[in-house]
């Protein structure tokens, strides 16, 4: 069995988990829900080291083009480990906090209201849900969430939450902010491929913007339990804004977890499978995962983007030949929602792992 965020907890829609491991019961766990298996090496380490993570600052992006190039170029190298912080993203705080404000204003809400849209069903536009159990010892929160999509806005944001009543408007103007950054970054990213920065801005413009708004309020016991299980999120690209800190990447080189550190006024980026789908695996889409505190709620607020619902996403042509075969096959985020909704998720296979041509 695997840890993750499976159907009866909240199935999830931004991404598939990764690793197995001895369940919490065989390991004594008895208060940590039997779908869920911290895997041994994973367990989560209170005092974690800090990742090493690039920071870019995106003002040059906008510059000449020599300074545009340095971003670009600085883009590349971030995309190879696969997630970086940025900086001078053109995003105000005053719609950063607004975002923030509308999720705990959310979460906030009694319970009843927000059962008003409470959904298992990993192809509804707009739901919320939990991947915690009630009762189970003291852990009655661990990861609740709200998904929605947000572009075109105008057809998904009357669907949103009503409550707190200004929720749709700050929320729908951190939305369009952040896809406009995330279409700057998609084609400052296919650029540095060489492809140009046109390469996929129509498909883009057409595409998928999902929100996924976590909030994981203080556990009693953070050293069992975690709020996201390692997984790579299946969008091209994931930019989160979050209150604090909690994420954690994985460092594949040396198989070990560290915590992006906290940068005020940036935002993460995340390589998603379908960027390392179109780059032949020349970037990588990162494993990554919440820690949790028994202090304070923290809230993250992810918007992944992709192409269109059944639009495929392969690979380069450019970037395949003799020396590079194709490593991936096409697939689109339908392809990824019916993936998690029709796989058992305690198959322990990630998303990614399905699309490998070449291991
Ligand atoms: O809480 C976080 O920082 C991570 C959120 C995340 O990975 C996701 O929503 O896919
Ligand atoms: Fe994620």
């Amino acid at each position: 069995m695997e840890f993750s965020h499976g159907s009866n907890m909240g199935n999830d829609e931004s991404s598939s988990s990764f690793s197995t491991g001895k369940s919490a019961q065989e390991r004594g766990l008895s208060h940590v829900p039997e779908s869920y298996v911290i895997p041994t090496s994973h367990d989560p380490n209170l005092h974690p080291e800090t990742a090493k993570v690039p920071v870019v600052d995106l003002s040059g992006l906008r510059h000449g083009s020599a300074q545009r190039s340095l971003v670009i170029q600085n883009i590349k190298n971030a995309c190879h480990l696969g997630f970086f912080q940025i900086i001078n993203h053109g995003i105000s705080q005053s719609l950063m906090d607004g975002a923030l404000s509308s999720a705990f204003g959310f979460f906030n809400l009694p319970t009843p209201e927000k059962m008003k849209l409470m959904s298992n069903d990993v192809h509804k536009p707009v739901r919320y849900a939990t991947s915690i159990k009630d009762g189970i010892d003291n852990i009655q929160f661990w990861r609740v969430f709200l998904k929605h999509y947000a572009h075109p806005l105008d057809d998904w944001i009357h669907s949103w939450p009503a409550n707190p009543p200004y929720y749709r408007e700050k929320m729908g103007n951190y939305c369009s902010e952040v896809r406009k950054l995330g279409l700057e970054l998609m084609g400052a990213i296919t650029e540095s491929l060489g492809l140009g920065s046109a390469y996929s801005s129509d498909k883009m413009n057409e595409g998928m913007q999902v929100m996924a708004v976590n909030c994981y309020p203080p556990c009693p016991n953070p050293n069992v339990a975690l709020g996201l299980p390692p997984h790579s999120d299946y969008s091209c690209l994931t930019i989160v804004l979050q209150s604090s800190p909690g994420l954690e990447i994985m460092d594949m080189e040396e198989g070990k977890w560290g915590i992006v550190p906290k940068l005020p006024g940036a935002l993460q980026v995340h390589v998603g499978d379908h960027l390392e789908v179109l780059s032949n695996g020349l970037y990588k889409s990162v494993v990554h995962r919440a820690i949790l505190n028994c202090e304070r709620t923290r809230i993250s607020i992810a918007s992944l983007m992709s192409l269109g619902l059944d639009e495929k996403m392969g690979t380069a042509e450019e970037l395949v030949d003799e020396q590079h075969p194709k490593r991936y096959k096409e697939s689109s985020f339908g392809d990824f929602l019916n993936f998690l909704s029709a796989s058992d998720i305690g198959g322990g296979k990630a998303f990614i792992d399905t699309l490998k041509i070449i291991k």
